[in-house]
């Protein structure tokens, strides 16, 4: 039987939590967050919106399907750190190309199986996300927490200007006529997937470009990305999207969402232990219908804090959080869930067909 080096997990209340290595060697550092996704493992390794994140999985087993060559959100792995409890080594799927251990390794990424998720998980939700050092390199417990205790904040952290751009140029047809920008803060790939699906030429610019050099090309509309870390720091990208705002049709996902909102004035602000998973359940404000989808982020924004014109479209049926708002006299959708799954049930693709219809009009 193959044997594995020790790891742990050190939190910065001092919590250790023991592990397996199943990663490469080495320490890293970051927000500790839980994600109950029961698949889509590739698709949570590779979202550039985890930057700066440790992410436990509360399934209690993962990488029964392996690696493949297509699901992949960009083109790396994002997380810093991968907790699972029991870690698949045999997986079996026809397009499995690789196991999940061994793109761990050949990614440089470190993770642990082992990990005592669920303990781990009550803890973070009693405690809320904590700041925690996933390490290999053994040293005594009360300098592994003093270092723990020292990792920066992700509220200090530049993560969208990481360089995580969405490039790949694939030959689609764009049968719609409709060009779209799309502004690339950590963009998961399923997202110009889905508008380039739905015959929408994509261009993806980088998180600083100026809103008048986008105005200038004249698109038909632009949607704002998802991305990792606080949306309240970017205020210079705030800045920009307030410059867009009422010119052209405007569609925010996650952290676009969280932008939009403080471009229009209204506050964001830290969930106790954020929504990362893929059975959401979110109520349609208009229609009373409950839609189930796939979320991925710890800050919201404050529903009193929207400005006249600005109304509340969707809700979490699980804390009652903002979930999506509608502008009454502006073409601009705007929605803190996914509505390109990936990993998660796609409920929500129909946002990317309203987007399609505001552009038309
Ligand atoms: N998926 C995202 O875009 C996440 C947005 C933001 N980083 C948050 O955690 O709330």
């Amino acid at each position: 039987m193959k044997s594995f080096p020790p790891i742990v997990l050190v939190l910065e209340d001092g919590m250790i939590f023991p592990g397996q290595s199943v990663g490469a060697p080495g320490t890293v550092s970051g927000e500790v967050v839980f994600n109950t996704a029961m698949s889509g493992y590739q698709e949570v390794l590779t979202d550039p919106s985890y930057a700066g994140q440790i992410v436990v999985m509360t399934s209690p087993m993962i990488g029964n399907t392996g690696i493949n060559e297509i699901d992949g959100e960009s083109s790396k792995i994002q997380v810093s750190g991968f907790l699972t409890t029991v870690m698949c080594h045999q997986p079996s799927h026809h397009q499995c190309t690789k196991t999940l251990p061994d793109y761990l390794v050949e990614q440089g990424a470190v993770a642990a199986q082992g990990i005592d998720t669920r303990s781990l998980t009550h803890h973070l939700r009693k405690k809320g996300v904590l700041r925690g050092l996933l390490t290999t390199e053994m040293d005594e417990p009360s300098r592994l927490i003093e270092r723990a205790s020292r990792i920066p904040a992700i509220e200090s952290l530049d993560l969208v200007r990481q360089g995580l751009s969405l490039n790949e140029t694939l030959k689609r047809s764009y049968t719609s006529g409709l060009e779209v920008v799309l502004i690339d803060f950590g963009a998961k790939g399923s997202i110009k997937k889905c508008l380039e699906d739905l015959g929408v030429r994509v261009r993806v610019v980088p998180p600083d470009t100026r809103a008048q050099s986008i105005l200038d090309d004249r698109p038909d509309g632009v949607v704002l990305s998802n991305g990792p870390g606080d949306p309240a720091r970017l205020t210079s990208i705030i800045g920009e999207v307030r410059g867009l705002l009422g010119r052209l049709p405007i569609l925010g996902i996650c952290l676009g969402h969280q932008l939009l909102s403080l471009a229009v004035g209204a506050k964001t602000y830290k969930l106790p232990f954020g929504h990362h998973g893929v059975n959401h359940p979110v109520l349609d404000l208009q229609t009373g219908k409950v839609w189930i989808t796939s979320q991925n982020h710890n800050y919201a924004v404050l529903e009193d804090s929207l400005p006249d014109g600005c109304e509340p479209l969707y809700r979490s049926l699980y804390d009652g959080s903002l979930e999506g708002i509608r502008f009454s006299r502006s073409p601009i959708l705007s929605v803190q869930f996914h509505p390109e799954a990936a990993p998660g049930p796609t409920d929500a693709f129909p946002i990317f067909s309203e987007f399609l219809e505001m552009m038309k009009r």
